[in-house]
């Protein structure tokens, strides 16, 4: 191994903070409760860009049935999972995507997964708004991922009510209420193999979820919590931190959108997933997206001097989208990747 290698493995013995969302979703809470989550939220989004989300209100039972329902996705036949393949979607986005069938930095993902995004009826042709392709098992994946979606909805625009308030700058409330009034979503089911599998090509391991930002408002991700060691998270001197699942917690990061919106203050922090383990792991990623239409600049009120600032003056948050994901995201087991999307805003993948 390279001195750079052994360099960027290493990971720290730092842990993310926690945040308690209560405040912001209990109308009887006080404006002193209010003022402490905000004030919690601004460091940790601007040391980390990532943190523990407590008090969110969904309840545990309902967040390991999405779990099981993923197991279950995944443990059907070959043949009925590509059944609803990636490629037989319309905007080629939404479905099912074999393992090692997702590109991030070039290369090869080794993990599968079930991609669903928020539908818009009778626009079926346009990229990102083709019609779902739902597995017919397990039979309640699709009801139970719906309600659960409405759930974290409600605490997404919570948590985005909080950091307005934690920025607390002229345009602040009015620029992250924007930005919630008809937010668009995702969300994935994900499998990750232990890295040692004998599923995929040696030189296709490594790594299972290469180093990335994500691209749009605030990821809530939930993870098998016997897992541990999985998803690392870099932090401010390039070192990395184990974001391991924490009980009834979900993890939480800041997305590209919110970063230029706030001028690098609030951080969409590289990355990615290692998994060592001896079993396979489920994770399930809900994104709480801007609204389609999103077009977004930082606030004046951030423009200053205070360190790296975004590299664009301004973004389509669906253009966005359509860079990250139409641009060889996918790539059929056989074929060579080549290419590497970069992300304009965070220059990772
Ligand atoms: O599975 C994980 O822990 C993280 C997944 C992730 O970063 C993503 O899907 O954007
Ligand atoms: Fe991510």
């Amino acid at each position: 191994m390279s001195t750079t290698m052994a360099i960027t493995m290493t990971t720290t013995t730092r842990t993310l903070p926690v945040v308690d969302i209560s405040p912001y979703l209990d109308p009887r809470s006080t404006s002193s409760q209010r003022q402490q989550t905000a004030s919690l939220l601004d460091q940790a989004c601007r040391e980390f860009g990532f943190f523990y989300l407590i008090g969110h209100g969904v309840p545990e039972e309902v967040r390991l049935e999405m779990l099981q329902l993923g197991r279950e996705f995944f443990a059907l036949p070959a043949a009925e999972k590509e059944a609803i393949s990636i490629s037989k979607s319309i905007d080629k986005v939404r479905g099912y995507e074999r393992l090692g069938e997702n590109v991030t930095m070039g290369k090869r993902d080794v993990l599968e997964g079930l991609d669903i995004y928020r539908e818009f009826p009778g626009e079926h042709n346009a990229r990102l708004r083709g019609k779902q392709l739902w597995p017919e098992r397990p039979s309640h994946l699709k009801e139970a991922t719906l309600n659960y979606v409405d759930q974290l909805t409600k605490v997404g625009k919570a948590l985005m009510c909080a950091m307005a308030d934690a920025l607390g700058k002229d345009g602040s409330e009015e620029a992250f209420d924007k930005l919630t009034q008809d937010p668009f979503w995702g969300l994935k089911f994900i499998r990750y193999p232990p890295l040692s599998t004998d599923e995929i090509a040696d030189n296709e391991k490594g790594i299972s979820c290469g180093e990335h930002t994500d691209y749009g408002g605030l990821t809530f991700l939930l993870a098998d919590e016997h897992v541990k060691s999985a998803l690392q998270v870099q932090d401010h001197e390039g070192g990395w931190i184990k974001a391991d699942p924490m009980p009834e917690a979900y993890v939480v990061n800041i997305g590209d959108i919110i970063n230029v919106l706030t001028n690098n203050e609030y951080t969409a922090t590289v990355h990615r997933v290692i998994h060592n383990g001896n079993q396979d792991r489920i994770s399930i990623p809900f994104f709480f997206e801007p609204s389609l239409s999103s077009v977004v600049e930082p606030l004046k009120s951030c423009v200053g001097d205070h360190g790296v600032q975004v590299p664009v003056s301004k973004v389509s948050y669906y253009e966005h989208m359509c860079n990250m994901l139409y641009g060889g995201r996918f790539v059929e087991p056989g074929a060579a990747v080549e290419k590497v999307i970069v992300n304009e805003i965070s220059m990772k993948g």
